[in-house]
């Protein structure tokens, strides 16, 4: 027996004569002259099918129980999705168990349509239809499949025995819900299984006689559905193939053209969008792409792309982490941290270019909404490198900024602002953001906003070694004072004391930055300065924080100078570096 291991671990054929792409065939292309899908916008959602319950259920290792599939249902139902294929009933004891429970215990709300799925073959079709007994609404999705190669190695028929296939599956589904399903609101779904490896006009065929038995007419719709059952071909060619239908299928007005892409190119959404400009009115997929090999569309990503072009998805992804935990748990399967839009690291930024034009966006966006007396959440979204405000699905901003080696000043600065309350002067920024750099370098990996903060202590703020009067008297200083956080807002009395304390000590005094009422809160009740001292000419940073103003003022000059005299003289200057992690977390200031 080969397990997967073994399977894993047998060598491929080097490519040692070139790539074997004399093996694979090219795709051909879809004469359709004057295309008119590459001119459309997407301007409406189209109307979902999640087949989580069933494409998505049979390509996992270990299929749901109706206990998972509920928990599932109940997720998908509560987003909105208002088309739930819920299972194959002749697949599985657990399928037909958990439609008969739906039914039975009514737990299907009144504006949901359910569908199962049933192969082309008799007494599965019947079964399929009996399992529905006693619902009130629901829809049977028969298929077949069409393509050539199916018909000649899976099936042996030709394209006549093909299609009877299909109309003998109509007629004895329609038999059978005469027979067993009285008083159902019954829909009908027909997909020409491997529709994009089929002939178009054997698709046609196929589809025109179907229509023949079903007899689709106003509140009397089919839905015919076009799977790329294994994605082969460019997402064009495929718009071209439902660009072609929409033109050429008969009865268009009761049809309701649906599209179900796989993603085995990796190009699964782009298949379905290109597909809603082509005519597509419906989409069938799962969350987050689960379902046969490289899976089925994801209907996140498609519904947010709309949403980020100004288009209302129709479905709820307001607590998208939630969705990603339940899908997680009922599918046993992670969502990769890259998956668009739901991955842990999609909102994250840890290069240094990215985060300063993040900051920038969210200093524009705060700014443009103190002027205009609104709040950010109302104005347009416009922060570079993020596609969604994360707060539109439930994400904090919290983790949009994280350092490492790759970062730089404008997102340590924001980690320093968001998480710990302190908003440093330009000029620190880049001076601690060289002992950052040096930390990173030295020890790899990510710098927690806690590390930085206690990066931040040490090299700023506990250098108070020496008293005050020692520290000054060896030769004249001048200080620079930033202060910082819109809560101290000092009164004009206690920074003339700080400045007079300083000035008798013969150090000149002048205060370059006051922040303006109201500007954000420094960290929690303390007071925060910070000083750039000239000793010698050269320029030292201190930082004080301290429960009041003089007290801090004092604390980052003594900072400052200590730290330049104890440079100049080329004395051991601590540095923060392999000091181990901090543990003093800094004030967190509320939102951001
Ligand atoms: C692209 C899709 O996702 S289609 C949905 C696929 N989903 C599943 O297969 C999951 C559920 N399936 C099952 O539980 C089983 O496959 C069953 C119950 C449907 C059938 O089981 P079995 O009778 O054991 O047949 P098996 O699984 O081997 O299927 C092969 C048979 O189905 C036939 N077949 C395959 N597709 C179809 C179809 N659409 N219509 C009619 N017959 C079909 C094959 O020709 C083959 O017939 P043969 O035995 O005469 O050669
Ligand atoms: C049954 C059809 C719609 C299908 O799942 C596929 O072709 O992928």
């Amino acid at each position: 027996m080969t397990t997967e291991s073994d399977a894993a671990a047998v060598p491929g054929p080097a490519w040692t004569a070139g790539a074997p792409a004399a093996r694979y065939r090219p795709f051909e292309p879809v004469g359709l002259p004057g295309r008119r899908w590459p001119d459309r916008t997407i301007a409406t959602a189209p109307r979902w099918l999640s087949t989580d319950l069933r494409d998505g259920n049979q390509a996992l290792a270990a299929p749901m129980t109706p206990e998972r599939k509920l928990a599932m249902f109940e997720l998908l139902t509560g987003m909105g999705y208002r088309e739930i294929e819920v299972g194959f009933p002749v697949a599985s004891q657990d399928d037909l168990a958990f439609v008969r429970a739906l039914i039975e215990r009514d737990l299907i709300p009144a504006d949901v349509r359910i569908s199962v799925l049933t192969p082309a073959r008799d007494e599965m079709i019947r079964r399929t239809v009996l399992s529905l007994e006693g619902t009130r609404r629901a829809t049977v999705h028969l298929y077949n499949a069409t393509s050539p190669l199916f018909r000649r190695v899976v099936f042996g028929m030709s394209r006549d025995e093909c299609k009877d296939m299909a109309v003998h599956g109509t007629r004895l589904l329609m038999k059978y819900a005469d027979k067993l399903l009285g008083g159902c609101d019954l829909g009908f779904t027909y997909s020409p299984e491997l529709f994009n490896e089929t002939e178009l006009d054997f698709t046609l065929e196929v589809c025109e006689a179907v229509m023949d038995v079903w007899q689709p007419e106003p509140g009397r719709e089919i839905v015919l559905n076009f799977p790329t059952t294994v994605e082969r071909s460019l997402p064009n060619v495929f718009a071209d193939q439902v660009e072609w239908l929409d033109r050429n299928l008969p009865r268009r007005a009761d049809v309701c053209l649906s599209v179900h892409p796989h993603n085995d190119r990796g190009t699964g959404v782009a298949s379905a969008e290109l597909a809603m400009l082509a005519g597509a009115q419906r989409v069938e997929g799962c969350l987050f792409g689960n379902g046969e090999r490289a899976g089925n569309v994801c209907l996140v990503t498609l519904g947010l792309n709309l949403l980020t072009q100004g288009v209302d998805p129709g479905v709820d992804f307001s607590d998208l982490d939630r969705v990603r935990r339940v899908a997680e748990e009922c599918n046993g399967l992670p969502v990769h941290p890259r998956h668009p839009y739901a991955g842990d690291l999609v909102y994250t930024a840890f290069s240094g270019s990215h985060q300063d034009a993040i900051k920038k966006g969210f200093d524009a966006l705060d700014g443009t909404a103190a002027r205009r007396g609104a709040q950010p959440a109302e104005l347009p979204w416009e922060v570079p490198y993020l596609p969604l405000d994360p707060h539109d699905v439930g994400r904090a901003y919290e983790a949009v900024v994280r350092i490492n080696s790759q970062s730089g000043k404008g997102g340590v600065a924001y980690v320093m602002s968001t998480r710990h309350g302190l908003n440093l002067p330009l000029a620190l920024r880049a001076d601690f953001s060289r002992v950052v750099q040096e930390h990173a370098d030295g020890e790899g990996g990510e710098i927690s906003p806690d590390v930085l903060f206690g990066l931040f202590q040490r090299a700023y703020v506990e250098y108070p070694a020496l008293p005050l009067p020692l520290v000054l008297c060896a030769e004249p200083v001048t200080a620079e004072l930033h202060l910082d956080g819109g809560r101290l807002c000092p009164p004009p009395a206690a920074v003339k004391a700080a400045r007079d304390a300083l000035t008798r000590w013969g150090v000149e005094v002048r205060v370059v930055h006051r922040p303006p009422p109201g500007s954000p809160a420094a960290g929690g009740d303390g007071v925060v300065v910070y000083a750039e001292c000239r000793v010698r000419g050269h320029a030292f940073w201190g930082a004080g924080i301290e429960d009041d103003l003089t007290a801090a003022v004092l604390s980052a000059v003594r900072s400052a100078v200590t730290r330049g005299r104890m440079t100049i003289n080329g004395l051991d200057v601590p540095t923060p570096r392999g000091s181990g992690p901090a543990v003093v977390a800094g004030p967190v200031i509320a939102g951001r």
